[in-house]
């Protein structure tokens, strides 16, 4: 039976590094992100019904996601608006994924807002990127475009990183080398496809996993 792995981590936290890690390990991965860049690029499904919602902030390229942020990010009833858009979309993306990858022994779904918006996806467990704060606000403030402003309300939109981790099956620390991540991401597939997901907990609970979860 095929495992489904969610993905999950609050802004800068390493998904997307981390999504690429268990891609070139072979295992089938769903990218939500990806999937919301697909759809607002030009010619993607979301760019008129965006560009009625929210006048100019398309164009040739497609959406522009500097003005669209500034305009939704701060602005609860807009980004519900814009999320009652992009949201299904995503989430009819993400079934049709699952008739491409039916014979895998495991998957994983990298989806941003997991713990915040997701509703249950028939996830058998979840793993969380996470990275000490400073660190986390260090990489993030290097993108261009990144204000502290929009860095403030982008986490105070996400379910606070302590929680996450709280609740996740596996975390993966990303606060360390990419070599080190890598490896801890290459044992926890090794672990759920000898093992399946109930004996990965006990991996993750004999610190194989770097998962300290009863
Ligand atoms: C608001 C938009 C235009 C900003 O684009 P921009 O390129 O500036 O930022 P980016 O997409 O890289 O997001 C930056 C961070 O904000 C987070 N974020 C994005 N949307 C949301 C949201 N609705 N709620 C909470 N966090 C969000 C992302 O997970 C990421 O951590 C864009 O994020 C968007 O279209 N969001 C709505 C779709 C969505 O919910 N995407 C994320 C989950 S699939
Ligand atoms: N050990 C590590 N594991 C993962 N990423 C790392 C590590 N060390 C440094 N980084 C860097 O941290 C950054 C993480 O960015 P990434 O885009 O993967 O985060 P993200 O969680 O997908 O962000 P967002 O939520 O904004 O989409 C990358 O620039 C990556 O190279």
């Amino acid at each position: 039976m095929t495992i489904r792995l969610g993905l999950t981590g609050s802004i800068g936290m390493g998904k997307s590094t981390v999504a690429t890690m268990f891609r070139s390990l072979g295992v089938p991965l769903f990218d939500g992100d990806a999937e919301v860049h697909r759809l607002q690029a030009a010619g993607g499904a979301a760019v008129a019904p965006i560009e009625a919602a929210f006048p100019g902030t398309t164009g040739p390229g497609g959406v522009d996601r500097q003005l669209l942020g500034a305009r939704v990010l701060g602005d609860a009833a807009a980004l519900a608006r814009l999320e009652a858009i992009v949201h299904p979309m995503v989430a009819a993306a993400r079934t049709a994924f699952l008739d491409t990858a039916a014979d895998a022994e495991l998957i994983v779904f990298d989806i941003p807002l997991l713990y915040e918006k997701s509703g249950p996806v028939g996830l058998d467990a979840v793993a969380v990127v996470s990275a000490p704060a400073d660190q986390q606000r260090t990489r993030v403030l290097a993108r261009p475009g990144m204000t502290e402003e929009k860095f403030a309300r982008i986490l105070a939109l996400q379910l606070p990183d302590a929680e996450k981790r709280a609740r996740a099956d596996f975390i993966i620390e990303t606060g360390t080398t990419l070599a080190d991540t890598e490896a801890q991401v290459a044992a926890l597939v090794a672990c759920l496809r000898a093992h399946g997901v109930g004996y990965c907990r006990a991996c993750a609970r004999s610190s194989l996993i770097p998962k300290p979860q009863g």
